[in-house]
């Protein structure tokens, strides 16, 4: 069995050596000759797997994603020429949660002002939204949740509309998928006309896909004196991103709010447990047999605990300004799929052991951290 997949996929041999010969390529330049004899294609969001890139698949039986977004696939294609499918729902959701809160309390240092008591809403309530609404229950906020497809599905109950939720909440943070048509489309959620209602001091969290908000107009509110904190992890037309908008955005960084090595590793793992169920056999390796131990492995509790020491916490396995530093200087010289290439590690809350007596600790193990007394 032939395997080819993308070069910034982590642990590929390690997981599927045993089931075939595996070939790596450059996700944005994988062309249909090198999909001849090809069985099995496993990509990560920037190969545009269309009826062109198929052209030439004689032999293709598989393709899997390692990501959430599928806005890169054309699954009804896949479908029609009967190939099986696969995305990694969930793989990522962690690690978003982590770069959302991370990112919450960079702000709330820097702008001396405590995140206990603000409103926080989250827009697209699945796996990611949800996860993070679960990690935010811990400290002390008021959470508002927009998901109409959820409330239609009486899945939400407390289902905000979108334009309420943007008046009412002081951040406001968009996990929904790319949509381009249809009753709940996403694409332009954040259009002109609805940037131009947002109130002063309110932070825009964007971790989904650029096409979300329209960067153009965007650029436009803020050049207009719009006093919006703005933390961009996606931007519109990635790799060539609209660079004005950069001196405007407090957090800015390269599509990596998913990167954790644990959030990789975790795509590749399921779309080797799919490939094993299609072929009928045991998945009987798992990340635990890979993953390398963290740097920090344990932190030691004293025994009072306030906001700052959990941010000072979460800082300390990820602080978000890493990341906007190395967008800064580097995306001139480097180019951000470069940047996105050479990721540093960055490890989940849970790699972290933290001991103590302390009452914060049930907030820290809802957080993600590892605790023990
Ligand atoms: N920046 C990154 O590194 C990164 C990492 C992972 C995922 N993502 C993006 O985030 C998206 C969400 O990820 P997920 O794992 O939570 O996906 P998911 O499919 O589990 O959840 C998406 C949720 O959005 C809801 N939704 C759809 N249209 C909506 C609308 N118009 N308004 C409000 N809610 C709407 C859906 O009902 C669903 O519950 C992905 O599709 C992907 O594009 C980005
Ligand atoms: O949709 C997703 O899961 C994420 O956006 C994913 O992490 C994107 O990153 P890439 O696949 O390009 O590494």
């Amino acid at each position: 069995m032939k395997i080819l997949a993308d070069q910034n996929m982590p642990l590929v041999e390690q997981f599927f050596k045993d089931m075939g010969e595996v070939e790596r390529f450059d996700g944005r330049q994988l062309t249909p000759e090198q999909l001849i004899d090809v069985d099995v294609l496993l990509t990560r969001s920037v190969t545009q797997v269309n009826s062109e890139l198929l052209a030439q698949a004689n032999k293709l039986s598989f393709v899997g994603t390692a990501t959430i977004g599928v806005d890169h696939i054309d699954t009804d294609l896949l479908n029609a020429k009967n190939i099986a499918f696969t995305s990694a729902p969930g793989c990522n959701a962690i690690a978003v949660a982590e770069y959302v809160i991370s990112s919450l309390f960079a702000l709330s240092q820097e702008n001396a002002s405590p995140l206990s008591g603000k409103t926080i809403g989250i827009v697209g309530v699945g796996n990611i939204g949800s996860c993070l609404a679960h990690k935010l229950k811990a400290l002390n906020v008021n959470l508002l949740l927009c998901d109409p497809i959820k409330h239609e599905q009486g899945l939400l109950p407390e289902h905000v509309e979108l334009d309420e939720l943007l008046a009412q909440s002081d951040i406001v943070t968009f996990h929904v998928p790319l949509v381009k048509t249809g009753t709940h489309k996403t694409l332009h959620m954040l259009d002109k006309k609805r940037l131009t209602t947002l109130k002063p001091g309110l932070t825009l969290i964007n971790a989904s896909r650029g096409d979300v908000i329209d960067n153009q107009a965007l650029l436009e509110v803020m050049e207009a004196g719009a006093e919006l904190d703005l933390v961009l992890d996606v931007w519109e037309n990635e790799p060539n991103i609209l660079t004005e908008l950069l001196e405007h955005v407090r957090y800015a960084s390269v599509h990596i709010a998913g990167h954790t090595l644990e959030g990789k590793a975790r795509g590749t793992q399921m779309l080797y447990q799919s490939l094993c169920e299609l072929k009928g056999v045991n998945a009987i390796k798992s990340l635990d047999d890979f993953l390398p131990p963290p740097a920090i492995k344990k932190v030691a509790l004293g025994s009072s605990f306030s906001e700052t020491d959990i941010a000072r916490l979460v800082h300390l396995v990820y602080d978000v300004r890493r990341d906007d530093g190395i967008l800064l200087r580097h995306l001139a010289d480097e180019g951000f799929d470069s940047l996105r290439k050479n990721y540093p590690t960055r490890r989940e809350f849970s790699t972290v052991v933290v001991e103590g007596d302390s009452t914060e600790l049930a907030a820290l193990a809802q957080l993600g951290f590892t605790t023990a007394n």
